[in-house]
């Protein structure tokens, strides 16, 4: 199978010099002279390789180059440059093109590297055609609003600048903070996500900040906060739009000192992480309702990036859905392939709760449809929301359906280990079940037990083993 490169080359008697040069190699070549057909050919066709000219006629094909690349990690670039400065190089090694070479250039030599790359792609056997494996960087999407987002990703990768992500629920941000960790300078380091909403107020500073030893009652030890685990990488703080305010005030004061104490603790430790935070709540009128620290605000929101919520990029839904039924099969569900009748129905579906939601929609679908194809009369019963995709012929319901669906959605999101699995999905379904036949029985586990069906002992064992405390699982609303 031949290898698929892309050439981006204004000079025509360059271009005609390379292309001989690489077709005769064995090579198909796909050439173009522009940034706006680059992409083009990019949203269409997968490359093993691209070999791109700097100034180009409508702009500086390095500017764009990080963008490129989150879009087609797997895609290995060689620059060619008439610019010979440091300048031009050291920008073009910051996008992580294989090689970089100023003209005039040894063809031979060219040809040589062209084969080493290649070879060192993971993607070597490029054959032209979008591949259905799951992407190795996993931001999916191509519309403009997803561009606009990889231009603002690319701006924050050479600095270690605080980064807001705003946008709905499900949308991506938390990938977003993800993939600034690993394309960015401190990809070595670790990624620490906390999320702020989920801690107690009174438990923030210590989760934040870490504690020493009797600092309170109950610190039987010493405890590294997450801001000291991120030492050296990302701080990835979740829900900040939610954050106790006296823990807003802490977390301000860390920023703008650039140090924090372990509560109880006198030393000072310096901070040397990436700050990326991300809210799905308007902070403006936060601020203005005293629920939100303005000096907070401005810290954060240095590089504010906003992801749009997927209705306004339905352009993403069918590669989107493309690549979750790729991720499902590659975590052990069937295999299946969509029609683009089919696709096009997922498209013009609203999808409220966004990605997350298209996402675990799909992992039903895999897990639910009974042909290898999924087309439209799959997918319309399921967004009915009837269970219908799993229907027997004479189209009732089972009940093994709401199970089905339930573990599908459970997959979607629990990424169980190789191994594990029963486990892991039998205490996810232990759980709810216990918890219903506790506050069925008014958290009396003699009835609990009887009303499951199984010993009282089994149920006390299991109870432990899962840190069901009865009486706190009962008093949550
Ligand atoms: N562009 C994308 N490409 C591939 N997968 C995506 C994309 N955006 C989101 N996802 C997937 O959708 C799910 C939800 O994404 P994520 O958790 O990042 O959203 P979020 O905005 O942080 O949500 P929340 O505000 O509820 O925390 C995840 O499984 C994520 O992997």
């Amino acid at each position: 199978m031949k290898k698929s490169i892309l050439l981006v080359e204004d000079d025509a008697s360059i271009a005609i010099v390379i292309t001989a040069a690489l077709e005769a190699e064995g090579f198909k070549v796909d050439r173009c002279d522009s940034i706006a057909e680059r992409d083009r050919l990019l949203a269409d066709r997968a490359y093993g390789l691209m070999l791109t000219d700097v100034m180009l006629t409508d702009g500086d094909g390095i500017e764009s180059l990080g963008r490129v690349r989150l879009n087609c990690p797997q895609m290995q670039v060689i620059i060619l440059s008439a610019q010979n400065t440091l300048d031009t190089a050291v920008r073009a090694s910051d996008t992580g093109a294989f090689e970089y070479f100023p003209k005039p250039f040894d063809l031979e030599e060219l040809v040589r590297t062209v084969r080493q790359a290649i070879g060192s792609s993971h993607n070597a056997e490029g054959s032209g055609e979008a591949s259905d494996e799951p992407q190795a960087l996993p931001l999916v999407g191509r519309s403009p609003a997803m561009q606009a987002v990889y231009r603002m990703i690319t701006r924050v990768l050479r600095n270690d600048l605080t980064v807001l992500i705003l946008g709905e629920s499900g949308t991506g941000k938390e990938l977003v903070a993800e993939a600034i960790h690993q394309l960015g300078n401190r990809a070595q380091g670790p990624f620490i996500a906390v999320n702020t909403a989920a801690i107690p107020a009174e438990l923030i500073e210590s989760e934040l900040f870490g504690h020493e030893k009797g600092a309170f009652t109950g610190a039987h030890a010493r405890h590294i906060g997450k801001f000291e685990q991120a030492g050296g990488g990302t701080l990835f703080l979740d829900e900040i739009g939610d954050m106790p305010m006296q823990a807003q005030t802490r977390l301000l004061r860390a920023l703008q000192s650039g140090r924090i104490r372990r509560v109880g603790g006198t030393e000072e430790i310096t901070l040397d992480c990436r700050i990326v935070a991300a809210t799905n709540r308007d902070l403006v009128p936060m601020i203005a309702a005293g629920q939100f620290r303005e000096d907070l605000y401005y810290r954060i929101a240095v590089v504010p990036i906003e992801l749009p919520p997927l209705r306004e990029r339905a352009d993403d839904i069918e590669a989107l859905s493309r690549h979750f039924l790729a991720l499902a099969a590659s975590e052990g569900l069937p295999r299946r392939s969509l029609t683009a009748a089919g696709a096009a129905l997922l498209a013009r579906q609203p999808w409220r709760g966004n990605v997350r939601e298209l996402r675990n929609f799909i992992y039903r679908l895999a897990l639910l449809a009974r042909d290898e194809v999924i087309d439209t009369s799959t997918i319309e019963p399921l967004l009915a929301g009837d269970g219908g995709a799993h229907t027997p012929d004479d189209g009732e319901p089972t009940r093994q359906a709401d199970f089905g669906e339930a573990l599908a959605s459970w997959l979607a999101v629990a990424r169980p280990q190789p191994g594990a699995l029963y486990d892991e999905a039998l205490a996810a379904f232990e759980r709810p079940l216990f918890l219903h036949a506790l506050s069925t029985t008014g958290g009396n586990q003699l009835r609990a037990a009887q009303l499951l069906g199984i010993n009282r002992n089994t149920l006390r064992k299991r109870l432990s083993e899962l840190d069901i405390v009865p009486e706190v699982a009962l008093a949550k609303p």
